[in-house]
């Protein structure tokens, strides 16, 4: 079977080089020219674990090309997968320029059957406009060819990519057609060796599907870090909360962590497009207005906890933060909270050191030069009068403290995903702070 996937980000390379390394050729393509030519060298635009040895493995084996021109490989093509970006709008709604962008190119460009598989996020209808949208183009040529639509909205988590597209908890696929289905299930039986499942469904309710999941995922982080808060005020612990609420099978255990707030590509964007959808059909999603809220002030929760310690007063203080990726094993730092947290140190005069095991280069395109770039958290603690720990990389998690507080000049931890032992760190001579402990 030969596909396309258009866009090389997170979600078009870990599709294309799953959909390789099961025996599909496969045709990567960017805009980016940058990007492309970097991949056939071998060189990743991005940090995901495993995924570099997949990437080199087939394209030497010639079933992963790479190419951009989408038009010049729309030949003898089963499937195009559109996995592009659907950043957010000023106003929140996804921005699908660059989905009907490349729905325009099928249109003028394709040849045969195929079907169009739309794996990026986009809102309840899109699937639509882009049939709309390759009919149109379809018409302009004078060609009679047909297509079919299908959505199969993608779950992979940055940092563990390659295994939750290898071994899914589940595939979503919106289909309006037998052969569609038929040319997916085909694609996707070698994933389902473990008996995960295929769900399929309409589109509507798979486009949807994604959006909703998202935002549920968001509204427990939410709901937590709101009972952080109300912890920290009322003396109970929002890690022995955690445990017992996490228990009882119907709230389960994962996804209950308190932090410094949500970041990423994914949920900010999406709980914001899909409180947009809401409006758009006259139905605010109020849960969702107030799971936004909260993050938004969560985000800032470790600068009011310093800036207190510090009565206020953090000019000239050296603050040491540790991790600026939105979370561990990805150099991703879009929406991160370490974004947020430096710039806010920065603005009330603080000296800030930071270092990240791998996303320092991402880092330096967000935040501002008048930071520290440290090689490893010692060399960030260097006369640093308080470290703010906010991306929980399993290299922070066991550091030599005796060493740190030798090369301190106060002793302040401020601990923004609980990873630490607050008795020992106390017994250790330092000044502790959790999030709702
Ligand atoms: N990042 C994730 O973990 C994740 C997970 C699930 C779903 N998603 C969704 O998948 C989609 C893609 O996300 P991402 O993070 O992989 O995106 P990204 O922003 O990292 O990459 C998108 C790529 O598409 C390319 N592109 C844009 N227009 C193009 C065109 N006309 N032709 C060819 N290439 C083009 C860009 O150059 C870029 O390389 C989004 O809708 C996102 O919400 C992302
Ligand atoms: O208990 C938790 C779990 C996560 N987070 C934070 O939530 C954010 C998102 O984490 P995670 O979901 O692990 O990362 P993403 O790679 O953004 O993945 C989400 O977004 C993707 C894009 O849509 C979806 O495909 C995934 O299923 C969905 O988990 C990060 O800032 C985490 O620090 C918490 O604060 N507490």
């Amino acid at each position: 079977m030969k596909v396309v996937v258009v866009g090389t980000g997170y979600v078009g390379l870990v599709t294309g080089a799953c959909l390789a390394d099961v025996g599909v050729d496969v045709c990567c393509i960017d805009i980016d020219e940058h990007k492309i030519e970097g991949l056939k060298q071998g060189i990743l635009p991005i940090y995901e674990p495993g995924l570099e040895e997949i990437v080199v493995r087939n394209y030497k084996k010639k079933r992963l090309t790479f190419s951009t021109s989408l038009t010049e490989n729309l030949k003898d093509v089963e499937a195009v997968f559109i996995a592009v970006g659907t950043p957010s709008t000023e106003d929140g709604s996804a921005d699908m320029q660059y989905v009907i962008d490349v729905a325009c190119e099928i249109g003028r460009h394709m040849q045969d059957y195929l079907v169009v598989v739309t794996k990026s996020t986009v809102p309840v209808g899109s699937s639509e406009i882009i049939r709309k949208t390759i009919s149109t183009a379809l018409q302009k040529r004078n060609v009679d060819i047909a297509f079919d639509m299908a959505s199969n909205p993608e779950f992979l988590k940055e940092g563990a990519a390659i295994k939750d597209f290898m071994s899914p908890d589940r595939i979503v696929i919106g289909v309006d057609s037998d052969k569609a289905k038929e040319i997916m299930d085909t694609l996707y039986k070698p994933f389902l060796l473990n008996g995960y499942r295929i769900i399929y469904m309409d589109i509507p309710s798979a486009e949807m599907t994604k959006y909703a999941a998202n935002a549920m995922l968001a509204t427990r982080i939410s709901f937590m870090n709101d009972i952080a808060v109300l912890c920290e005020l009322t003396g109970a612990n929002i890690n022995h909360v955690r445990n017992g609420i996490g228990s009882d099978p119907r709230i389960g255990k994962k996804f209950l962590y308190a932090g410094t707030g949500y970041g990423g590509s994914c949920f900010p964007k999406d709980v914001k497009a899909l409180i947009k959808m809401g409006m758009e059909n006259n139905h605010r999603l109020r849960i969702l207005e107030a799971v936004e809220n909260i993050n938004d002030e969560q985000k800032k929760i470790l600068f009011a906890k310093i800036n207190k310690y510090f009565d206020g007063n953090l000019a000239g203080k050296t603050i040491a933060v540790w991790g600026l990726a939105f979370k561990p094993n990805t150099d991703d730092v879009r929406f991160a909270p370490a974004l947020v947290l430096s710039d806010a140190l920065l603005k009330a005069g603080a000296h800030v050191r930071v270092f990240d095991p791998v996303a320092m280069e991402e880092a330096k395109k967000h935040l501002h030069d008048t930071v520290t770039w440290c090689n490893d958290v010692y060399e960030t603690v260097e006369n640093a009068d308080a470290i703010a720990l906010v991306t929980e990389w399993n290299e922070f998690r066991l550091p030599d403290w005796s060493r740190i507080k030798s090369l301190m000049k106060g002793n302040a931890i401020f601990d923004g995903r609980n990873i630490y032992d607050d008795v020992m760190l106390h017994k250790a001579g330092f000044d502790y702070f959790g999030i709702g402990i």
